[in-house]
């Protein structure tokens, strides 16, 4: 398996009155396609500043983000943009889902703004809310779904269009134990249907568990947890 995503030697520091605030001092960090990992660290540690990094919607002070062979620190916005839209798909804690449109339509939105026809979005979003356990609420709009639910139709919206890299920050952090297990378990599912590497940050250790590798941030460094 090849690398999907990898970050080499990132800093990242704010400079804040008279002080800086080293956030990440050279963090290293490799995910291989097909792989899953739990982001696990204590507040403010710099969880939500390395998946902005590792998304290209925040720039590093040093270091590299590769995503495949492509590297991009030194890339102009525009270029960034392009392969965040391709490369990556988000997960945020809320979902954002469109009221009026039914959990398949959220699905198929992004596919059809991208040129694909109805009918193989349509296709292709069935398989995904499949993946998530969702084939029986297709036609469910977001007010019809458990939070649970909605937040499964977020998960296949974001990789819709086949990222490379799912990134989600605390996408279970307002859902209650029983039902964030659901996500992940429906979320590590999809990992394993589709080869797609997928980070997520979470405060919660049983949740991580479901995840193929635990990370943890010291000092500004990623480190492997057991
Ligand atoms: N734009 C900014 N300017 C100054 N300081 C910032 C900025 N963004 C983040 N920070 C600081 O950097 C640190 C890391 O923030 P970050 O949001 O990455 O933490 P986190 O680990 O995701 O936290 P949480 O688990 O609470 O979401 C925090 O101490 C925060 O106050």
């Amino acid at each position: 398996m090849a690398a999907a995503l990898r970050l080499q030697g990132i800093e990242r520091r704010y400079v804040q009155g008279e002080g800086t605030l080293e956030i990440l001092r050279g963090a290293d960090f490799v995910v291989m396609e097909g792989q899953s990992v739990a982001l696990v660290a204590p507040s403010g540690t710099g969880k939500s500043t390395l998946l902005h990094i590792a998304g290209l919607l925040e720039h590093q002070d040093a270091g590299e983000v590769y995503l495949g062979e492509q590297a991009t620190a030194g890339l102009p916005d525009a270029e960034r943009t392009r392969i965040r839209r391709t490369d990556i798909g988000f997960v945020y804690q809320f979902h954002h889902l469109l009221p009026e449109f039914s959990a398949l339509e959220n699905v198929m939105l992004p596919q059809m703004i991208r040129g694909l026809a109805k009918r193989e979005a349509a296709a292709r979003g069935k398989e995904l809310l499949g993946y998530l356990g969702l084939g029986k609420r297709l036609d469910h709009r977001p007010g019809e779904l458990s939070g649970g639910e909605q937040q499964r139709v977020a998960i296949a919206r974001a990789v819709a269009n086949a990222p490379r890299v799912l990134l989600a920050d605390e996408p279970t952090g307002n859902l209650d134990p029983h039902t964030a297990d659901h996500v992940f378990h429906a979320l590590q599912q999809l990992v394993d249907a589709t080869g797609l590497a997928a980070v997520i940050a979470t405060h919660n250790l049983d949740l991580a568990a479901r995840m193929h590798r635990r990370v943890t941030l010291q000092d500004g460094a990623v480190v492997e947890l057991a």
